[in-house]
């Protein structure tokens, strides 16, 4: 069977970076993505930014929508200490597969567990199913017309606490409008927003950092 783009970037990680070393799997998959086949990391421009956000924040429990590779997994998992739970939430199953190994190859495999599934099925069960309370820091990076509905959710759930950080990508492209409108209109979140350039282009893109005020 031909091998997918996803598989590729995979193949050319457990080839060339160094297993246990999470850096190594970030600079390898940022040198394919930019050399040979470009692929929707939040890649090393914008992951100074989360890196950044991360280490003011200093989370303990933290949620991602959209695994994809492992990318922002391996780049969020890198910065967390050893007590830290990170949920990951990918609803294809290949992908979901190709981030598991990333994930293990880079060594941080206990600190991020990929929930697989959809994330408006998973939300619901974070609390009763995950033990999650809430929430210190969300990444959103799926599909972009999700941002909002999965941001009113989290919110219906309880999941959100006075200073919880959502900090989502692409806010300019491919864009979240709907999500931007939303947020910014409403006064129990503060928002940042971090001018940047899509992955592996010189495309302008930006991150926008939301902190709910409860
Ligand atoms: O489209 C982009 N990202 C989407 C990510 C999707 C991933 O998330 C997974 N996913 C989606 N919805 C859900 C869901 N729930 C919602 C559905 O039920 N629940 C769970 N998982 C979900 C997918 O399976 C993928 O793994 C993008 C594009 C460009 C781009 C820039 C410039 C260009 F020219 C072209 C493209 C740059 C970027 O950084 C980008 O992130
Ligand atoms: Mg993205």
């Amino acid at each position: 069977m031909a091998q997918s783009k996803e598989e590729r970037i995979l193949n050319f990680v457990l080839q060339n970076a160094v297993r246990g070393d999470p850096q190594s799997v970030l600079d390898t998959i940022d040198k394919y993505c930019s050399q040979k086949e470009w692929a929707m990391n939040v890649g090393d421009e914008k992951g100074l930014i989360l890196d950044k956000i991360l280490e003011e924040t200093k989370p303990s429990v933290l949620l991602e929508l959209g695994t994809y590779c492992g990318y922002s997994a391996v780049r969020i998992a890198r910065l967390l200490n050893p007590s830290a739970r990170f949920l990951t939430i990918e609803f294809n199953p290949a992908f979901a597969a190709i981030a598991r190994q990333m994930i293990e190859f880079a060594g941080v495999q206990d600190k991020v567990k990929i929930l697989e599934g959809p994330s408006e099925t998973i939300i619901p069960q974070l609390k009763k199913k995950h033990e999650v309370d809430t929430l210190d820091f969300v990444f959103l990076d799926h599909w972009k017309d999700r941002y909002m509905p999965d941001t009113i959710l989290l919110l219906d759930h309880g999941l959100l606490r006075k200073g919880s950080v959502i900090l989502a990508d692409n806010v300019i492209v491919p864009g979240a409008p709907e999500f931007i409108k939303y947020i910014r209109n409403n006064n129990r979140f503060e928002c940042t927003n971090y001018p940047a350039h899509v992955e592996y282009m010189k495309v302008k893109d930006a991150m926008e950092k939301a902190v709910f005020v409860g």
